[in-house]
């Protein structure tokens, strides 16, 4: 028998409005669905905007009748870069335009129409901790799902007795590889130069250290706490964060989750689906096709890193030198200024190179020929990497990349962490180190760990567990009388 409206569980699920915020969040929508959940996406119009430009998001979500999209504006201009320079004017505009408008359109019940039941609960970007604070007042549980690294929230978690012990502001005078003493449990590991790149500000009132401080401390009033990870990846850290956190879900790798999940759905004939913010340029597969085995090195920044003209210079120096094939995501304007290519490199661009500016990324890993990953080390790339069993050259650009970057080279000894330089030397050797010289090293290790991921998310895997009582817990909160 139907149940009736009243009972049914609807989750609205807001992610900040990002690639790899969105990415992760649309994942965890589509697995909601898969169990009979109702579920509103709030996207911010300039995402779903390019979503709807640049992916069948509308054709390809029908397979959810029970996932619905809804927008907020997020108060920039349609031509703001929305990079991770700019970043702090995307929590400005967040907290004076979205928050109010977030508020009205709750109180309006403006997703829970005729098709819709009241919502159940809400699932935020754990950076947009003012949804607790919303959530509170209109009775209505929230659950934040944080897009990083477990180890980055922990240490972001541990940021007020860092300063209380004055291991921060980092000064003129610091040794950027000083080991710092009030990460619990990463004391033999973590660098100064390892700390999230909000760390860097001289001044403790910066906008957006004080920012993620708040955010990672309001988690311990939030309903629960979800993370894009697994349990046997980021032990360590989880261990520290679930004596602070009481209801932890650690699901992830969000990706392969879905992917296992929907292959094991016998009948079902769903699929998975980009949700790229930029067009994805599948000729580059054919490039792959005509490369040898494990022979590429792929590059890409991620959707906020920008390069300056030098950078940009050093690391295509770099490539070309290496003699090896590279197949290079340059987004557009993410070079800040204008550049031309040198003589003495177009020849080997054209010999070994391939430049788009946007690929299919989940299938390049995939991919054979692909031997190595140059990445900004965001936190879907990493996962993405560590589940194709790809090693990486890391060179983390901001917020918790320098803390993942540190994981990849000196825990799971996955990859080389390149963080702090640019220089067109090292960048050739460690290419060759990658794919070349070291390749066998890392591909025990990068193998070892693709089995744990895969393992966490087959049935009774500690992701696919975790998951699980996620649902029961979210279905657990359907029969009150919210919004
Ligand atoms: O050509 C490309 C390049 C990237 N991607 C995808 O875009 C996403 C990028 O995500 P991520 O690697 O996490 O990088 P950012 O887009 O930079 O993500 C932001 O969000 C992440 C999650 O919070 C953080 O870890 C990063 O630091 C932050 O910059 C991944 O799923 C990639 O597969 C593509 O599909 N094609
Ligand atoms: C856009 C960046 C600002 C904060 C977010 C974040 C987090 O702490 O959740 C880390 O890096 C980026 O993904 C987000």
């Amino acid at each position: 028998m139907d149940e009736p409206a009243s009972c049914l569980s609807h989750v609205l699920i807001f992610p900040f409005p990002v690639q790899g915020h969105v990415n992760c969040m649309l994942k965890l929508a589509q697995l909601l669905c898969r169990e009979g959940l109702y579920v509103t996406f709030l996207n911010s119009d300039f995402i779903h905007r390019r979503l709807l430009s640049y992916t069948d998001i509308h054709l390809s979500y029908k397979q959810y009748p029970s996932l619905y999209f809804e927008t907020i504006p997020d108060g920039l201009p349609d031509d703001h870069p929305r990079t991770g320079d700019r970043v702090v004017d995307l929590f400005n505009s967040i907290d004076t335009v979205t928050k109010p408008r977030l508020m009205e359109m709750l109180i309006a019940r403006r997703f829970s129409t005729l098709d819709r039941p009241p919502l159940t609960c809400i699932i935020a970007d754990g950076i947009m901790c003012f949804t607790i604070d919303i959530g509170r007042e209109l009775n209505i549980p929230t659950i934040l799902f944080r897009t990083i690294s477990a180890s980055c929230f922990w240490a972001f978690f541990c940021l007020p007795p860092l300063i209380e012990a004055r291991e921060l502001p980092i000064t003129g005078q610091s040794d950027m590889d000083t080991l710092v003493t009030n990460v619990a449990g990463m004391e033999s590991f973590l660098r100064l130069r390892d700390l999230p790149s909000f760390c860097r500000a001289s001044d403790l009132s910066d906008r957006g250290l004080q920012l993620v401080i708040s955010a990672t401390q309001h988690t311990k009033s939030a309903h629960g706490l979800i993370l894009n990870t697994f349990e046997e990846l980021e032990g360590p850290a989880l261990a520290q964060i679930t004596k602070n956190i009481s209801k932890l879900y650690t699901i992830g790798p969000l990706h392969v989750q879905l992917k296992a999940r929907v292959a094991t759905n016998i009948g079902l004939t769903c699929t998975t689906s980009s949700s790229s913010l930029w067009e994805e340029d599948t000729s580059c597969i054919d490039w792959l096709d005509q490369q040898l085995f494990k022979s590429v090195i792929y590059v890409s920044f991620g959707s906020m890193t920008v390069l300056t003209k030098d950078q940009f210079m050093e690391f295509l120096h770099g490539l070309v030198n290496s003699g090896k094939p590279f197949l290079w995501v340059v987004r557009p304007k993410s070079v800040a200024e204008d550049y031309q290519i040198p003589e003495e490199l177009l020849e080997g661009i054209r010999q070994r190179g391939y430049i788009v500016e946007w690929a299919p990324q989940e299938e390049v890993l995939a991919h054979p020929a692909v031997g190595g990953f140059l990445t900004h080390s965001g936190w879907n790339s990493t996962l993405e990497s560590i589940y194709e069993g790809v090693p990486m050259i890391c060179w983390p650009f901001y917020a918790d990349q320098q803390v993942n970057s540190r994981l990849v080279g000196e825990i799971w000894k996955i990859g080389l962490d390149m963080k702090d330089t640019c220089d067109r030397v090292i960048i050739e050797n460690m290419v060759k180190d990658l794919i070349e010289t070291r390749k066998v090293e890392f591909a025990k290790s990068a193998r070892l760990m693709a089995k744990l991921a895969r393992k966490s998310v087959n049935e009774n895997g500690s992701s696919f567990c975790n998951l699980d009582r996620l649902i029961k817990d979210i279905k657990l909160m359907r029969n009150r009388n919210w919004m």
